[in-house]
């Protein structure tokens, strides 16, 4: 419980405003590479935050200077065992974003869950409805041959590995258009994973970056539409929007941007349900449900801390967010040596 009155607060944020703030970031190498460049650190640097790696082969608790905040995508359990007794030490300094919270999102159906129950304001301006496919979670072997001898899947679907950590296999994908697919997937893919309701939605996805409160929408190719004269049982894909000329535009002509309001309110109400500061999700239009000029997202995917270097200006975003989320806060930096 913070016991400092609003005037010794006002003053201890007016101190941090003429000081700089450290961050101490703990990414994967390749997460450095597109993520920590010259011009973010330039940037930073001018408006006062200086991003500092952590050592990874040193105790966190050794490390200075002291950090007013932690920004890392890792998850691997001695890094969160560091960061737990770091927590403990310092409770009120933050840590973007809280292991807890982050695990939510490495689960392909607890990703979705919470999308569920999202109550969004109602909007007079441009009805629209959301939600996420029907999926079916595959949990082992058993379950598998359930389905396969039950045929109760409504083709086509998509196979998607539960694991969503980031390695090349989580996104390693699968388009399963009969019960021969199925049968073959068998053979490809291992439980546990999650069947999901493939959506026709005119080959273009939405990729809608959340920093805070910011909130930026791309628009980038996808899947094209299922063409029922394709034969195929089975057909693997991988990361379809990342691909080199990823917003090149093949679907780019025929799709309207979603509205506005609607992109805003899902990433609120995802930011505070997700209790997370940096993600993006995946948006499409359902091509089936969008009717008499109501149309219907779904929301097919959510990424903790994705690749927003691809974002317009992030050195500036960035640094506003860091800037914003330590001055703001009411509990002043730790001032014991870290
Ligand atoms: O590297 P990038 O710029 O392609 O970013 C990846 C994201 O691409 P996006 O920003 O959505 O286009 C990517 O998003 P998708 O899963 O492709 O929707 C992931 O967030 C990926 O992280 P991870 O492999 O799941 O840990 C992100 O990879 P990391 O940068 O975190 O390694
Ligand atoms: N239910 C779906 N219906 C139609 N296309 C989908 C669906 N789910 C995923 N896709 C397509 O596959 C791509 C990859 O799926 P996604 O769940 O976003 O995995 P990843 O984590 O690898 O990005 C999406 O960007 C979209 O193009
Ligand atoms: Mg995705
Ligand atoms: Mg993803």
């Amino acid at each position: 419980m913070s016991c400092s009155s609003p005037s010794q607060r006002e003053e201890a944020a007016g101190e941090r405003r003429n000081m700089t703030l450290v961050v101490g970031y703990a990414l994967s190498p390749k997460k450095v590479d597109s993520f920590i460049t010259p011009s973010l650190l330039n940037h930073a640097q001018t408006h006062g935050v200086r991003l500092i790696p952590i050592d990874l082969s040193l105790p966190l608790l050794n490390q200075g200077p002291p950090f007013h905040c932690i920004l890392h995508k890792l998850s691997h359990p001695t890094w969160e065992s560091q960061l737990a007794e770091f927590s403990s030490r310092y409770p009120t300094l933050p840590i973007i974003d809280p292991p807890r919270a982050v695990r939510r999102l490495h689960d392909r159906l607890s990703m979705l869950q919470v999308v569920s129950h999202l109550h969004l304001p109602d909007s007079d301006s441009a009805p629209c409805s959301f939600g996420i496919p029907d999926q079916i979670p595959v949990l082992n072997t058993t379950h598998f041959q359930n389905l396969l001898d039950n045929c109760d899947v409504e083709y086509p679907v998509i196979a998607k590995p539960s694991a969503s950590n980031g390695t090349a296999k989580s996104h390693q994908m699968y388009l399963v258009f009969n019960l021969e697919g199925l049968r073959k997937l068998g053979s490809e893919l291992e439980p546990p994973f999650v069947l999901q309701q493939f959506v026709n939605h005119g080959g273009v996805v939405f990729k809608v970056y959340v920093v805070g409160d910011h909130v930026h929408c791309v628009r980038r190719d996808s899947l094209p539409d299922y063409d029922s004269d394709n034969n195929l049982g089975l057909l693997p894909f991988s990361q379809i929007s990342n691909l080199a000329g990823g917003d090149r535009g093949m679907g780019e002509a025929r799709a309207a941007m979603p509205p506005e309001r609607l992109v805003s309110d899902l990433a609120g109400g995802l930011r505070d349900a997700l209790e997370l500061n940096l993600f993006n999700f995946d948006l499409i239009r359902d091509n089936r449900k969008s009717k008499g000029g109501t149309d219907h997202y779904q929301i097919i995917d959510i990424n903790y801390f994705p690749g927003y270097a691809k974002m317009p200006n992030y050195e500036a975003v960035f640094t506003d967010f860091l800037l914003r989320h330590l001055l703001h806060r009411h509990n002043p930096p730790p001032t014991e040596e870290v």
